[in-house]
């Protein structure tokens, strides 16, 4: 589904913010992307539906290359299948209300009528956000813009969803939620985050990326059970981890569900 090849990318200042990455994603598949403060995360996400463009090498999204001078047919066939989750879902909210905004996206695909509705009642609920279809969006809390911002990402029912940071600002509750949410999307899943339990409850696969390349790829729990890796490219657990979740099959698929993990049991006292 995504296959990433030499890609460097070099802002206009001359900082070389990737510098050859290499990384295949397989359909289906929910990868972790993690690494420190200015890694390239966000950058190389930002690759991934053609909102920035490789300075070299290639990104191909299901068969369709971009690359330095990819024209604007290639570009919207990429963001037809690629739905992007900004940190700041204020990036993201731009209409009257909160049903408006979910409905733009697919229907600037052409979606209209009861079919349009359908999809956005089906994108709310899927986020238990059916019951603020009518609030303004800037008048949310950050939690419930973040929820309806995923809902108009959901909505366009992309095959890929690329999230930067999704749990950064949420209570909880909310973060549980949403991981139930996230465990329960067929498409393939990219999370970019610095919550190293959010990825290992999510994410079976990550990639560490550490000044523009990937330093590492492997099961999430293997990468966090090495001490001197995570040390290396400054990443910690949570106080109070509790170590065990890192045994192969502690946490399967199956044992995510909204009464499952929450950060608290993982990151209780010790
Ligand atoms: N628009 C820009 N112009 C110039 N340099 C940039 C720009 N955006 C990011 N950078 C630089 O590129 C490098 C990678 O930044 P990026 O935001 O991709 O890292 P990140 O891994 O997402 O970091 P964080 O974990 O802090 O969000 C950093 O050195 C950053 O300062």
């Amino acid at each position: 589904m995504i296959e990433i090849t030499g890609l460097t990318h070099t802002y206009p200042d001359g900082r070389e913010a990737l510098a050859g990455v290499d990384l295949s994603v397989a359909a289906g598949e929910k990868v972790a992307v993690l690494g420190p403060n200015g890694a390239g995360k966000t950058t190389l996400m930002l690759h991934l539906n053609g909102l920035l463009l490789p300075t070299s090498g290639t990104v191909t999204i299901a068969g369709t290359a971009l690359r330095r001078r990819t024209g604007a047919a290639h570009l919207a066939a990429v963001r037809r299948r690629v739905g992007v989750l900004f940190q700041d879902p204020d990036d993201q909210l731009f209409c009257g209300t909160v049903r408006d905004d979910v409905a733009f996206g697919p229907a600037n695909q052409g979606l209209r009528g009861a079919e349009l509705d359908a999809r956005v009642a089906a994108a709310l609920a899927s986020v238990d956000a059916t019951a603020l279809a009518d609030r303004a969006p800037h008048h949310l809390s950050y939690g419930q813009k973040q929820r309806v911002a995923l809902a108009g990402v959901l909505a366009l029912e992309p095959e890929v969803v690329v999230l930067d940071e999704p749990t950064s600002m949420l209570d909880p509750a909310t973060r549980r939620e949403l991981v139930a949410v996230l465990a329960g999307i067929g498409a393939t899943l990219l999370v970019v985050t610095h919550d190293l339990p959010l990825a290992l409850q999510l994410c079976p696969r990550a990639v560490i990326l550490d000044a523009g390349r990937v330093v590492a790829d492997g099961s999430t729990a293997s990468l966090l059970a090495d001490e001197a890796l995570l040390a290396a490219h400054r990443l910690e657990l949570p106080w109070g981890f509790d170590r065990a979740l890192l045994s192969p099959g502690a946490i399967t698929p199956g044992s995510i569900t909204p009464g499952s993990i929450t950060p608290g049991s993982i990151t209780q006292g010790r």
